[in-house]
């Protein structure tokens, strides 16, 4: 049993092991609930959780200076797992985290993955101990791919210090594995490897799966079966795409539960890992301003936009089979809004977030096929370049009628939201990549100013912006006087801009998400229910889109997308307010 260190090692960088908790709810311990314990029937019992530096659940690390006496303890409020349940600041003490990047030699990997954990490993978020190994068919030596990996990273701007001595400490740490994803003999080749740099320390291994959906089933099966941790936690990370409807995602959960507790899945939405994401919730619950307009009442409509100026280029192949409704609507977009549109949670803890965040999914109206829009980017020449349409992608069928457009009205059918319409628009090939929640509230009742706005109330009522990328910043359109002798008002905006307000550079998405997923923090990943109730809205509409062999509205690659989308605003009274003089 893991003895109960003193309350006053909470918090020291330097100290061993620094409370006794369990890896889901510092809470229950204060509200004194007994627990329910993470399973752990296939990967043995002990439970460490590493909290970082860098985590954004220190505080409640902090609150637990009280730690359960041996009183507590003995009176059952936690059970004997629980007490081999050890909170670690990851320094000093025994035990180590392995990484696993199943599917090391992919776009993914290289773009986002090891760029993230080199952020994680400069800022000193890591636990001390850590390994992490490449995974893929190809073929490749140690060197190879820490050769392959230095290409892509980069220090962080706003601190250059050490940067190459620590990015060859980092590349020293990175091993790599080659093996099939359906190999169990592979993975136990793996484990092997993984237990020499354990060094017989309690092993917590994380896998991320970067692959392509069909082989996820695969490589969770050989990695559970050959390579899981004998005596500590193991995770895997699943990216999208969960399915392309319900039926084919209730199949994967069901497939990955086979190996897998419910709790050992972290399904990643990297958009949910997105600093203006996270900060909704600061935003509405931290600010009293905010949630008393937060309704039916004070709010008109809320848009969702989603653009990219750059086309499939590359993924054609993937994207293809999905469509932009199921590439971004079905899950960011989707997302955003319920926890834009969520009720208060109880707490900030995983399971209170995503209980409110499945109550919302599950009021949404269905969508009918009247409320969506579907375009397709077709080639275009601009100033003499030329660029090219979406079936001009050797990897999509000539005649695919896939959306790479797409817009859609949705109702939220509860007190809060009754009436009020929330528009979706995702867009590849568009004139510019935005990211951004727009919130349009009502017009001023008997507006004394109505004569110096003018007749367009569209342009006299206050929005407020959240812009999510590029220039990440959150502004709010008012009325204001325009100095001088007369009575002229105009629109401006109060402005929150990162940039001027922040120094600090804003982390990557999945440096956030990784560093939760080693911490076993749930919170910003999607539970299974969740992603049910996301699928029921969407697969009914995505099916008869499909069925009925709906023709997308040819736009210009480059160009603002299907004018349908306007008509599709306008039939619910909304205009879009990414387009406009002030956008
Ligand atoms: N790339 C991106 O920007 C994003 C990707 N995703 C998701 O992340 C995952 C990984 O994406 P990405 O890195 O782009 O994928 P890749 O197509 O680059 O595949 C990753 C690796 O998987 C192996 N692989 C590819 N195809 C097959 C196959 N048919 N059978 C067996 N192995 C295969 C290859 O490694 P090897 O041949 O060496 O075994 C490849 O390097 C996917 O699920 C994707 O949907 C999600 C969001 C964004
Ligand atoms: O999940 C996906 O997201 C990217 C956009 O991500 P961002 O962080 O660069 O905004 C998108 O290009 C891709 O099609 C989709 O699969």
């Amino acid at each position: 049993m893991t003895a109960l260190p003193s309350p006053n090692h909470c918090c020291s960088s330097s100290s061993s092991a620094y409370s006794v908790n369990s890896s889901i709810g510092f809470h229950q311990i204060q509200r004194n609930i007994p627990f329910s314990l993470i399973p752990q029937k296939k990967f043995g019992s002990k439970n460490v959780s590493f909290r970082s530096k860098c985590s954004p659940s220190l505080p409640d690390v902090v609150l637990m200076q009280d730690a359960p006496s041996p009183k507590e303890l003995k009176e059952g409020l936690l059970t004997v797992e629980d007490r081999n349940t050890v909170v670690s600041d990851g320094k000093g003490d025994d035990s180590t985290v392995s990484i696993t990047i199943v599917g090391a030699s992919g776009d993914l990997a290289k773009k986002k993955i090891f760029p993230a954990l080199f952020a994680l490993y400069y800022e000193d978020c890591l636990p001390e101990h850590f390994t992490i190994f490449g995974y893929a068919r190809s073929k490749m030596t140690d060197a190879e791919l820490r050769d392959m990996v230095s290409r892509t990273l980069t220090c962080r701007i706003d601190k250059r210090e050490n940067c190459g001595e620590k990015m060859e400490q980092f590349l020293k740490r990175c091993f790599y594995h080659s093996g099939n994803y359906d190999s169990e003999e592979n993975f136990t080749e793996l484990d092997g490897k993984l237990k020499e740099h354990e060094a017989g320390r309690v092993s917590n291994r994380l896998f991320y799966l970067s692959i392509p959906p069909n082989i996820f089933v695969d490589a969770v099966k050989c990695a559970s079966r050959s390579a899981s941790s004998a005596n500590g936690w193991t995770r895997v990370i699943v990216e999208k795409p969960f399915g392309r409807d319900s039926e084919s995602s209730a199949a994967l959960t069901r497939s990955l539960k086979q190996y897998l507790e419910e709790e050992q899945i972290f399904r990643i939405d990297h958009y949910l890992g997105k600093e203006l994401v996270e900060n909704l919730s600061v935003l509405r619950f931290s600010n009293l301003i905010f949630e008393p307009l937060w309704s039916r009442k004070y709010i008109r409509n809320v848009q969702l936009i989603f653009s990219e100026d750059f086309g499939t280029e590359g993924r054609g192949g993937y994207f293809d089979h999905y469509g932009i409704i199921r590439d971004i609507m079905q899950n960011h977009l989707l997302q955003i809004l319920a926890l834009f549109a969520m009720e208060t949670p109880v707490s900030l803890d995983a399971e209170d977030i995503r209980n409110e965040k499945v109550k919302v999914l599950r009021s949404m109206r269905p969508i009918r096929v009247d409320d969506v829009v579907v375009g397709q980017y077709k080639s275009h020449t601009r100033g003499g370049l030329s660029y090219p349409g979406y079936t001009d992608d050797k990897t999509v069928p000539k005649d695919s009628l896939t959306p790479t457009f797409a817009a859609a009205a949705l109702f939220i059918d509860n007190a809060r939201w009754d009436g009020v319409p929330f528009l979706m628009k995702a867009g590849k090939a568009l004139h510019d990549r935005r990211a951004e929640i727009r919130v349009q509230f009502r017009h001023v009742p008997g507006n004394l100013y109505n004569r110096n706005v003018g007749t367009d109330t569209d342009r006299a009522t206050n929005e407020l912006v959240i812009r999510v990328q590029p220039d990440e910043a959150i502004y709010l359109k008012i009325n204001n006087k325009v100095p001088g002798l007369g009575m002229r008002l105009d629109r401006s905006n109060l402005n929150l801009l990162y940039k001027a307000r922040y120094t600090k550079e804003i982390p990557d998405a999945y440096e956030r998400l990784v560093l939760d997923a080693i911490e076993g923090e749930r919170r910003l990943f999607i539970r299974s229910d969740e992603l049910d109730a996301a699928w029921s809205l969407f697969t009914p509409v995505l099916k008869e889109i499909e069925e009925k062999k709906v023709i997308p509205e040819y736009y210009p690659y480059g160009s603002r997308g299907p004018v349908g989308a306007h008509y599709l605003a306008a039939r619910h009274n909304v205009k879009w307010g990414d387009v406009g003089v002030d956008e």
